[in-house]
């Protein structure tokens, strides 16, 4: 992209700001007479739809963003719900897969144990190097439901961006994806002549936490702007390393905290619809947990917001969530367990161990149903029978990905409920007729987060992201529903208005920064609410 330097004036000094040009036109000669940009989006949107596999798909929108990123993200933009499959959740889960097969060129940043030293050396070599902004950054170790794909992660840092600036107007070039290269446990990938990473097994511990101290510091130190993105790492690192950076950089990880987030927004949502329906109070609501890795665990820990809101105190509210593993309920008495499933781990329940879900949710009798377990089917007919039984209007949110892991389909949890079900997956489902109505899943996925939080967070140059700003984004997110998007029942807001959504969410982070004095650009403070939306939607990168 080209930039010009405009001059102008702050407090008496005069400074540059670089505005970011439309690409030049290609040289006379090179494009045919009758070429036009409106029939080539058509010629484009052709080209895309008539492939016949999505991994097709997949590739040639790589491609065509390489080779024109305006008709890119304005195709994009125009076709969001079109797009968003391919470019990210299912498809990029194959694209993950395959990516030693189908690699065709750079794109991001790779950085192995091997460049432990010399870091640095590597960042600075990014042609970019003043305008990083935002960086999605993965060590391959969980991707999605997917396993350990080592450095054939990167696309995931890579979709994600593409939301970033599709979903927020981060410009393009701000953005970086990043892939560690630390090892792999996959043993098909080692064995894998074309895989593209180091040939070893994942790094000690130890050895990893002295690669990411350096990373870190040699990231915030050669991109002093730069709000970084941890994603899809495994959950023991998932926590750790948010915590051990958290209050040092400006960092989140999408996982625990963006995915916390959106849940927190639709249960909000949902759960007024189903209180309407029962009856019951929204203080009465019992939230159970199929899957406590970081995506469970991080969800419960938002959810207790939820609780929180409607008065509970933290203890009140951390009882109303229960958490089931791999070996069946969470529970004190069961025996040593993992750090980070502690602080939910049941105290009141002293029976013997109990794994089989009908049980627990006999037990438990839920009012919603959570799943972060990449079970796929585990929400089964019977489970989606009782919870209806318990249950006027049942919240079922099967939030694991890629499609095919995800607890139940949209059709099921339809059917099985004779069409009660308060719905959210974590990747999409197509809409349905049922009873004469048309019935709208709702995609309950960090990417309606992450893009406006970002956005927000770079803004005012928030020096920490703090779970006050975390919350707002959510908030932010439920209230943004509008009129007739309630009206249809729908959880979570309709997906081309992603722009709209992400600049409303970018002001109320920008606003709780502003509270918790962590904002950095603190001119933004002077603007009225209505001013700072015109701001925000003003920054946006248009193609
Ligand atoms: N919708 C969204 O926005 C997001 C969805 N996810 C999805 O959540 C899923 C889980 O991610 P993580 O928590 O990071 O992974 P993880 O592997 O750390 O957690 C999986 C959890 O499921 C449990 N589990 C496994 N088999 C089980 C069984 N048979 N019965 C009950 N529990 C079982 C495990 O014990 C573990 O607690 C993935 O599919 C991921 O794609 C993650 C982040 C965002
Ligand atoms: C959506 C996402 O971040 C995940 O499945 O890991
Ligand atoms: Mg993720």
């Amino acid at each position: 992209m080209t930039v010009v330097l405009t001059p102008y004036w702050s407090n008496g000094v005069q400074k540059l700001r670089v505005e970011p040009q439309p690409p030049a036109p290609p040289p006379r000669g090179t494009l045919p007479a009758a070429h036009d940009n409106k029939v080539h989006a058509i010629r484009c949107m052709a080209q895309l739809r008539s492939k016949d596999k999505s991994i097709e798909k997949y590739i040639y929108l790589s491609q065509l963003k390489h080779a024109d990123e305006h008709m890119f993200y304005k195709l994009c933009l125009e076709h969001m719900e079109e797009f968003t499959p391919i470019i990210y959740t299912p498809t990029v889960g194959d694209a993950c897969i395959q990516h030693s097969h189908i690699f065709r060129r750079p794109e991001g940043l790779y950085i192995s144990i091997k460049d432990k030293g010399s870091i640095g050396q590597i960042l600075r070599g990014w042609p970019k190097l003043n305008e990083a902004r935002i960086s999605v950054v993965t060590d391959g170790s969980r991707i999605l439901g997917l396993g350990d794909l080592g450095v054939n992660g990167m696309p995931i840092s890579i979709g994600k961006l593409s939301l970033y600036v599709a979903g927020a107007g981060i410009r393009p070039s701000s953005t970086i994806p990043i892939c560690l290269d630390l090892g792999t446990n996959n043993e098909k990938f080692l064995q894998d002549p074309m895989y593209l990473g180091l040939r070893r097994k994942r790094v000690p511990d130890a050895e990893m936490e002295e690669f990411m101290e350096e990373f870190m510091r040699e990231m915030c130190k050669t991109f002093p702007k730069l709000l970084v993105q941890f994603e899809d790492f495994s959950t023991d690192h998932a926590f750790h390393y948010l915590d051990h950076f958290r209050h040092r950089y400006p960092v989140f990880n999408d996982d625990i905290q963006g995915t916390g987030a959106v849940v927190l927004s639709g249960f909000l949502n949902a759960a007024k619809l189903s209180s309407a329906a029962s009856g019951r109070p929204l203080n009465s609501h019992r939230i159970l947990f199929l899957g406590a890795g970081s995506a469970g665990v991080g969800v419960a820990m938002q959810l207790q917001s939820f609780f929180k809101i409607q008065g509970l105190s933290e203890e009140e509210a951390r009882n109303r969530i229960y958490l089931v593993d791999s070996q069946g309920l969470i529970f004190d008495s069961r025996g040593p367990m993992a750090e980070h499933k502690k602080y939910f781990s049941r105290r009141d329940y002293k029976g013997p161990p109990m794994t089989n879900l009908t049980d627990i949710i006999e037990y438990v009798k839920p009012t919603a149903l959570l799943g972060l377990s990449t079970i796929k089917g585990s929400f089964n007919k019977e489970v989606i029978e009782i919870m209806s039984a318990l249950n006027p209007r049942p919240i079922i949110f099967p939030l694991s990905n890629p499609v095919r892991l995800s607890e139940c389909e949209f059709h099921e949890a339809v059917e099985w409920s004779a069409g009660q079900v308060l719905f959210a997956s974590g990747s999409p489902f197509p809409e349905m007729e049922f009873g004469g109505k048309t019935l709208h899943p709702g995609q309950g996925n960090n990417m309606y987060i992450f893009p406006g939080l970002g956005l927000g967070s770079i803004l005012c140059r928030a020096s920490t992201i703090t779970d006050t700003m975390v919350e707002a984004s959510s908030l932010g997110l439920a209230d943004s529903l509008t009129d007739d998007e309630r009206a249809s029942d729908l959880l979570y807001p309709r997906l081309e208005r992603i722009r709209e959504i992400s600049a409303f969410i970018a002001t109320r982070v920008i606003r709780k920064a502003q509270e918790e004095g962590v904002d950095t650009l603190k001119d933004l403070r002077k603007l009225s609410d209505p001013d700072l939306l015109k701001f925000v939607a003003g920054k946006m990168w248009k193609p």
